[in-house]
């Protein structure tokens, strides 16, 4: 499968030893995904193909979907930056529909932290940087075992 330049150099990153989510783990069905991570940056990626059975709409991805997908990401990308937490508040924008059966992109940063807050930042696109949504939520620093780490 072709990845754009961006996800070129980086390395997959595999979180089923960490969690069975229904997002990322051995479910693989609905939703196809690989997550990627660069040792150099504090973004975190992933490669996402949703298939028919995740449409709201015939032929389109569901929100929901397409929200939890972001999430997860969003959740990530704080814990692979030492800083285990879960989603107190998620915004997602929509901006055009995504067929299934496409594949995107995702990436995703922390943007900034405030106490025990961590605002995070996503975004998804197509190999062609076209942007299907973007999402700002904020993380709440939680103890490891509360996520059962
Ligand atoms: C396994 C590894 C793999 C990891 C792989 C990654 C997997 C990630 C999966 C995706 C992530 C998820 O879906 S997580 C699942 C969905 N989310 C949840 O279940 C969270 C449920 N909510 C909670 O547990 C709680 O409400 C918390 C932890 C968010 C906050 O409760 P608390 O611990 O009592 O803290 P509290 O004092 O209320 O708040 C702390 C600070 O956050 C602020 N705050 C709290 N809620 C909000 C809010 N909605 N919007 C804005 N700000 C908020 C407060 O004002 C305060 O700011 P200040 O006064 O300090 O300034």
């Amino acid at each position: 499968m072709k990845i754009p330049d961006e996800f070129q150099h980086l390395t997959p990153y595999n979180m089923n030893s960490y969690t069975d989510s229904f997002v990322s783990g051995k479910q693989q069905k609905y939703i196809e995904l690989q997550y990627y991570r660069d040792e150099n940056s504090l973004k975190f990626y992933a490669r996402v193909l949703f298939h028919v059975e995740t449409q709201g709409a015939p032929g389109i991805v569901h929100g929901g979907a397409i929200a939890s997908v972001l999430d997860e990401t969003m959740g990530a990308v704080s814990f692979l930056n030492k800083m285990p937490a879960v989603t107190a508040s998620l915004t997602v924008n929509y901006h055009r529909p995504l067929p299934v059966e496409k594949t995107v992109y995702i990436i995703t940063q922390v943007e900034k932290t405030e106490g025990r807050k961590i605002y995070i930042i996503g975004k998804m696109v197509d190999k062609n940087q076209r942007l299907f949504a973007d999402s700002k939520g904020i993380f709440v620093k939680v103890p490891n075992e509360r996520i059962g780490l």
